[in-house]
């Protein structure tokens, strides 16, 4: 069983979330009437690395953007994912969202590695939970950008039997690289699909990559984009991690005794 999936890889307005609302929509709609199932956009694809600005800009879970996601996944039939600015009391978060196709919330997570080199411990709170929802029946998690260098945050959702990695990110163009490779590596340990949407673009800081990818349990580029806005589409299917964890057992190889 296959599922139809698209990656909004978009430029974001910094600080502007009406704009990037539009944006989305329009996009989101193409994907929708292409015939994808789950759509995903960016980090913080709301509002960008505006930081200092969140107290105006970041919103509770009842906000615009939740009612706009709501109702598009509904009207549309599609899951939509991506994370955005979480205001909760005096505090925020870069929060993972999935909504599915009967509006209903399948994950809150956030983020869990704050990231210093654009600040984010000086302006957010760091998540304590892990990102792990359901796809159908598929077991699969979803992880924010900097999370990506710590395998053994991805490692303890495999544990719980997830199949499918999705990332979302706002990963400077100059380190494309390290994404490309950290995301292969990621898909190749766990022996999972990666799904994961980089935006593009500039903010006052810095120049993003794009390049988001989807790559298959065996570590092959299943599909992957550029350096400019794009839909990039795939096709995976969530059943073939069986047969490659069976062909190489690396999770009943492991020895915990060891390093757990
Ligand atoms: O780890 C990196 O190089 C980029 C991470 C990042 O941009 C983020 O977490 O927002």
């Amino acid at each position: 069983m296959t599922n139809k999936l698209a990656i909004i890889q978009m430029d974001i307005a910094f600080g502007n979330p009406e704009t990037n609302r539009k944006r989305a929509t329009e996009k989101i709609k193409e994907a929708a009437a292409n015939g994808s199932e789950f759509i995903l956009l960016p980090e913080l694809w709301t509002t960008g690395y505006d930081l200092s600005r969140f107290d105006e800009i970041a919103e509770d879970m009842t906000g615009p953007t939740h009612r706009l996601l709501l109702d598009l996944a509904r009207e549309h039939k599609i899951t939509i994912a991506g994370s955005i600015a979480e205001k909760d009391g005096g505090n925020f978060y870069n929060t993972f969202i999935a909504y599915d196709k009967d509006g209903e919330l399948l994950i809150k997570y956030r983020k869990v590695h704050l990231f210093r080199l654009m600040n984010e411990e000086k302006f957010l709170e760091s998540g304590n939970t892990k990102g792990n929802f359901k796809l159908g029946s598929f077991p699969v998690a979803g992880v924010i950008c900097y999370d990506i260098r710590f395998p053994e945050w991805m490692r303890t959702h495999m544990l719980d039997g997830s199949r499918g990695l999705f990332v979302v990110a706002e990963w400077p163009k100059p380190r494309v690289n390290h994404w490309r490779n950290l995301l292969i590596s990621r898909a190749i340990e766990n022996q999972c699909f990666v799904i994961a949407c980089n935006r593009v673009g500039s903010d006052p800081g810095n120049e993003f990559g794009g390049h988001s990818i989807v790559v298959d349990p065996w570590g092959n580029v299943v599909s992957e984009g550029g350096f400019e806005e794009e839909i990039v589409y795939a096709e995976v299917d969530f059943t073939a991690v069986e047969s490659i964890r069976q062909q190489i057992p690396i999770f009943q190889d492991r020895r915990p005794d060891l390093y757990e």
